[in-house]
């Protein structure tokens, strides 16, 4: 699990941010080698208000404030690959480390799947902004993550990654490199993911499935062009998953 920042590269920040967020990932089986760049100026002031996406914002505010930074509907929906290995503190404070997919430590494409499951239940307490009803006990979906899903601008990018592990790497790497180098001249900067460890491959025993006790009538495809991979649950009855330990 990716624990040592929340949306690191959405600030302007110097390069310990960027470091530690390159490295923390790296520690998540299945993640790519994230490029890490030293040498940005540390910020001279903080950032306004209103710039870092809420999970009650629209659909299209969030396309809009991305696209103001040169960030595609595609590209917004390869960063958030970051959310298959997070969790949430202060969405619902009654209940914090609450993860976005079942398997917080793998950088999988459960929170793709996950996110578009039909949601039956509140983890927590139910009147949180910015979160929805989600499939499973102990798991937290943020309403900008659900509409994503299921928006006609971002629906068929959301599924293509639920079965192409290789391409969840390489869209989330190229992306967050993107933005690693947002108002920066590269040549400006020393090229330093030498330092990065590369990761370890997914486990064998990790690959797309439905959570325990649903079915394929439990998935809400939104993508118009191409069938949702067809799936299947892992055994046994419906589970509860566990919170992510403080760090
Ligand atoms: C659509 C835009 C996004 C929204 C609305 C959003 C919203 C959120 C929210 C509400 C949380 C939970 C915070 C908490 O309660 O502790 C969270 C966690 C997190 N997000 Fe995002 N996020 C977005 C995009 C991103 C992007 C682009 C990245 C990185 C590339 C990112 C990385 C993370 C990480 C690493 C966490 C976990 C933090 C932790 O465990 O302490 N998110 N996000
Ligand atoms: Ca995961």
């Amino acid at each position: 699990m990716w624990k040592p920042l929340s949306m690191p590269m959405l600030t302007s920040c110097d390069g310990s941010i960027q470091l530690a967020g390159a490295v923390g990932v790296s520690n998540c089986p299945g993640a790519p080698r994230i490029p890490f760049f030293m040498g940005r100026p540390a910020p001279t002031e903080a950032s306004p208000d209103g710039l870092i996406p809420e999970p009650f914002d629209s659909v299209d505010t969030i396309l809009a404030r991305f696209s103001d930074a040169g960030f595609s509907a595609a590209e917004v929906v390869a960063l958030l690959a970051s959310h298959t290995v997070a969790a949430a503190d202060t969405v619902d404070p009654t209940i914090p480390g609450t993860p976005f997919d079942s398997t917080p430590d793998l950088f999988d494409s459960q929170f793709f799947i996950e996110v578009q499951l039909k949601g039956t239940l509140f983890p927590g307490t139910s009147d949180n902004e910015g979160e929805v009803m989600s499939p499973a006990l102990g798991e937290m979906r943020l309403q900008s993550d659900a509409e994503l899903a299921r928006d006609s601008r971002t629906a068929c990018e959301w599924q293509s990654f639920v079965d192409n592990q290789a391409k969840l790497k390489s869209a989330f790497a190229d992306a967050m490199k993107k933005m690693s180098l947002l108002g920066h001249n590269v040549d400006d900067l020393v090229d330093c993911s030498d330092v990065i460890p590369t990761p370890q491959d997914l486990p064998a025993s990790a690959g797309p499935h439905l959570l325990p006790s649903l079915t394929m009538d439990d998935i809400e495809a939104a993508c118009d062009d191409t069938p949702f991979p067809s799936l299947t649950a892992l055994a046994g009855p419906a589970t509860s998953i566990p919170p992510v330990p403080p760090s």
